[in-house]
């Protein structure tokens, strides 16, 4: 399924904080979002997966405008992983993941066998199936996130909506979660669907090594577009992040690598000296 943003701003208390966005992100591709902080990625996810209304513009699902579809048509198409999410309750890790299959429910509660399946999938395919009974607030801030994404992927979307889905996980977590994502999640290769993933990604390295492309983000504005070679160079890293960056080519993957230090100050001049 395709996303489509086009023109969108989205303002919070009458401050506009992201302008004029236009993204694609065609079926099956997994697009990041990159920029430093307060650059404006977790108001423009916000607006896409509708816990804000656009000021102006439209996010559409296949051609579908997802702002005029009812919460529950919604849902069943695009999950998300917000940035802090989760329940205040203390609900066991069976029951969140559970939360994810309610689109696909007639009223409340009634999950099916199906549905469980579903669920224990989901957590298996997260590696968090020990954690079943265990209650939510009781898990680590990597465990929660893994719990989380189950959630969203039990919850069988087409597109999924990620902000910095690796925060709070180990190096080893995060290179699985993200190749889990990209592969497709929990879609049964059988159907041979897989997911458009829209992410938020602070870390450079991952998002140029799983995304197909790459939108950067600064001052609520879109600086930049294409594949994260192309987008990812030595004068976008210095402008927009302030860094100075080598790049090099990932022995394996030939993915593009970058390498940071501070940008040097210039030297004093004399005459600040005297
Ligand atoms: N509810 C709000 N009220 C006022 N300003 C807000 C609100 N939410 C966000 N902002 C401001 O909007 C700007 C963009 O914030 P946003 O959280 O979207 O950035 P971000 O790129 O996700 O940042 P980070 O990388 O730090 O998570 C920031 O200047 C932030 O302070």
């Amino acid at each position: 399924m395709r996303i489509e943003i086009t023109d969108l701003s989205v303002e919070v208390a009458g401050r506009r904080l992201v302008h004029d966005i236009t993204l694609r992100a065609g079926s099956g591709r997994m697009v990041g979002l990159v920029g430093p902080n307060g650059s404006g990625k977790s108001t423009l996810l916000r607006c896409v997966y509708r816990a804000l209304r656009p000021a102006a513009g439209t996010v559409r699902l296949d051609g579908a405008d997802l702002h005029a579809m009812d919460a529950r048509e919604g849902a069943r198409l695009l999950a998300a992983l917000p940035q802090e999410s989760g329940t205040e309750f203390d609900f066991t890790v069976a029951e969140v993941v559970a939360m994810g299959r309610l689109p696909h429910q007639r009223g409340a509660g009634r999950a099916s066998a199906g549905d469980t399946a579903r669920c224990a999938e989901a957590l298996a395919r997260v590696g968090a199936d020990h954690l079943a009974r265990r209650g939510f607030l009781g898990l680590s801030g990597g465990e929660k996130q893994r719990v989380l994404i189950a959630r969203a992927l039990a919850q069988d979307p087409q597109v999924l909506v990620l902000d910095e889905p690796t925060n709070h996980l180990d190096i080893a977590q995060q290179l699985e979660v993200l190749a889990l994502v990209r592969a497709g999640g929990t879609s049964r290769p059988e159907s041979g669907r897989r997911l458009t993933v829209l992410t938020a990604l602070h870390d450079l390295n991952l998002a140029a090594r799983h995304c197909d492309e790459l939108y950067v983000l600064d001052g609520g504005r879109i600086v930049a577009a294409g594949p994260p070679h192309d987008v990812l160079t030595p004068g976008l890293l210095a402008g927009v992040f302030g860094v100075r960056a080598h790049r090099v080519r990932h022995p394996e993957s030939g993915a593009v690598q970058l390498l940071f230090d501070r940008l040097a100050t210039p030297a004093p001049s004399p005459a600040a000296d005297s």
